[in-house]
Order: C-alpha cells, then sequence, then structure tokens
C-alpha cells in the first residue's frame, strides 16, 4: 500500500505581476514532525502558505493535504492554519471566535474554555478583540488554530508580540502537539526558538525550498553551574574541552554522547555540578551560509 503523504506540493508556482514569488516548488513530508520555514523578509513564506491552505491560489501545481486536494474543504477539518492577526473580527471576543470555529468543526461548547485554559488565555477570553494587545491576539489565534486537535497545522509567525513566558508556553504547546502526531510547518524568524523544538529547516530562497537537515550542523552545548567554577575550568580546558563562560557559568561544546563522560570528569575531581542546562543552536549558521550574515 502507498503511502499517503502528510503534505504535498508538486511544481507549485506563483507571480505577482513580474515576481515569481515562488518558482515550481515540489515537496513531500510524509513523517510527522515540526518543520520551520526560514527566510528573509518579503522572500514569500506567508504566499507559500497562503498557496498550500488555498487562501490564494498558486498560478500551477498542485498540492495534497493528508492525501488530499487542498481545494476539497471537508480537509480543514484535520488541518488548521494560524495566519496574522488580521483575521480577527475587532467587535468580537475571544469566545465569540472559539464559538464560531467549533461551530464549525461540530465540536461541543465545553472545548472553547479547554483551549482558554491551555493557552493560558482565560482571563481575557470575554473582552473584545479591539481591547487585546498583539500578544493577546496571537493567543487567540493559537486557541482557534488547535481547537480542533488538527493533524497537520501550520503557522505564519506564531511568536510574534509574545512575552518570553508566552514564547515558552507556545514551545511547550508546540511539543505537545508533536507527541500527540501533529505535524507542523511554523514560518518563523525567531532561530533560537527554532532550535529549541526542531531540527528539520525549509529555508525558501529565490523561490525555492532548500530542505536541510540540522542534525548534522547543530552543535550542543551544556552550561554548567559549579561548586568551584576556577577548578572546573582549569578541569575542563586542561581536558582539551572547548569551553565558554557565561553569566557565571561555564559552557561545554560537546556531543551528546561525550557528556556522560564530562560530567564523571568533573565529580571525580571533587567538584560539584549545582545545575547543568543544555542548549542545542546550530540554525542560524545555516542561515548565514544560506542568505548572508542578517544586518
Ligand atoms: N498581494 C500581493 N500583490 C503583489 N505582491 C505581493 C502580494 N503579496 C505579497 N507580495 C510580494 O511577494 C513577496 C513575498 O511576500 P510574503 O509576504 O509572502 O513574504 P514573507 O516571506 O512572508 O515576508 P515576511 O517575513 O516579511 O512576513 C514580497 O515581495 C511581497 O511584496
Amino acid at each position: 500500500m502507498t503511502k499517503i503523504a502528510i503534505l504535498e506540493l508538486q511544481h507549485v508556482n506563483k507571480k505577482y505581476k513580474t515576481a515569481q514569488v515562488i518558482d515550481d516548488v515540489s515537496l513531500v513530508i510524509d513523517e510527522p514532525g515540526i518543520w520551520a520555514l526560514v527566510g528573509p523578509n518579503g522572500v514569500g513564506k506567508t504566499t507559500l502558505l497562503n498557496g498550500i491552505c488555498n487562501i490564494i491560489p498558486f498560478n500551477s501545481g498542485k498540492v495534497e493535504l493528508l492525501g488530499q486536494p487542498n481545494d476539497n474543504y471537508t480537509v480543514f477539518k484535520h488541518v488548521s492554519f494560524l495566519q496574522d492577526n488580521t483575521v480577527l473580527f475587532h467587535y468580537l471576543s475571544g469566545y465569540d471566535h472559539l464559538k464560531y470555529v467549533c461551530d464549525v468543526h461540530g465540536l461541543p461548547k465545553k472545548r472553547i474554555k479547554e483551549v482558554a485554559a491551555y493557552v493560558g488565555m482565560t482571563g481575557y477570553l470575554e473582552k473584545k478583540v479591539g481591547d487585546y494587545s498583539l500578544g493577546m491576539k496571537q493567543h487567540l489565534l493559537l486557541a482557534i488554530s488547535i481547537v480542533n486537535q488538527p493533524k497537520l497545522l501550520f503557522m505564519d509567525e506564531p511568536l510574534t508580540g509574545l512575552d518570553p513566558s508566552s514564547a515558552i508556553l507556545v514551545r511547550k504547546i508546540l511539543l505537545d502537539l508533536e507527541k500527540q502526531g501533529t505535524t507542523i510547518i511554523l514560518s518563523s524568524h525567531n532561530l533560537a526558538e527554532i532550535d529549541r523544538v526542531t531540527n528539520q529547516i525549509l529555508f525558501l530562497k529565490n523561490g525555492k525550498i532548500i530542505e536541510v537537515d540540522r542534525e548534522n550542523h547543530m552543535e550542543t552545548h551544556y552550561i554548567f553551574k559549579l561548586s568551584d567554577k576556577l577548578s572546573g575550568k582549569q578541569l575542563l580546558m586542561a581536558s582539551g574541552y572547548s569551553i565558554q563562560e557565561e553569566n557565571g557559568a561555564i559552557k561545554v561544546t560537546i556531543n551528546e554522547s561525550g557528556i556522560d563522560k564530562c560530567i564523571k570528569s568533573i565529580q571525580d575531581n571533587g567538584i560539584s555540578i549545582l545545575d547543568i542546562q543544555k542548549e542545542v543552536t546550530g540554525s542560524e549558521k545555516l542561515y548565514e551560509e544560506t542568505f548572508g550574515k542578517r544586518e
């Protein structure tokens, strides 16, 4: 039996007047997971997502979502798209928006409060959207896009206007959804957040998709807080580890496979590890290699 792709693009094109924004793009995603769609301002990320979700027509080419053509609207029972906040109605409350979407999907009313609590917007659910801040609108957009527990979720800049704690919450929600089997394709300029949620990046450049598996390019760092920073630093340097000092902690750049040995060598020298945090980086370097340095 042939496997049904989660998302399949066949030779899609989009031209605005003379500008070929999407140029003969083909892509198959057939494993669940999170993909980041990345590229400089104006490169065509929103155009691509809008075309995929049939908000605007491509000039040519074919799109299939969960094995169905994207003009078969029944597929949108399982596919959601978090667009920018211009899709919201200022004279309606968050509750009104969610009620409408629940009615469309045939979901019970209790789902409204459930999803509002999950995205942290219970406190302003009844307020009119016209009185929402940018971040509050973003929470509502997120609630709308996940209320139906989609199998495939497109997100255009889901982190816009979010304070750090909201960004952390969104990260948790993305990882929860991924665990539940939702495939997420999100456009974002926030490379540090992307590093925290996925290895899989789709760069958009000159109308073409460049697929990158960051696994081969990522760097793993462990940030140690030690009982004796100076001795720890000397020990790690003498053992040949690549280290940096950062806010009173020592950051060691090391493969995951080498971390146990590193921890043991610190402890064997009588130094206590007070805290240890893992950080993965890599997409910024790849971005610069693909598009040049950001100003
Ligand atoms: N309706 C339209 N008519 C004409 N040109 C358009 C239209 N919509 C977008 N464009 C142009 O297409 C290009 C891609 O725009 P798009 O909004 O898709 O980029 P983006 O990668 O999402 O940008 P950003 O990161 O700034 O959100 C831009 O040059 C933009 O000016």
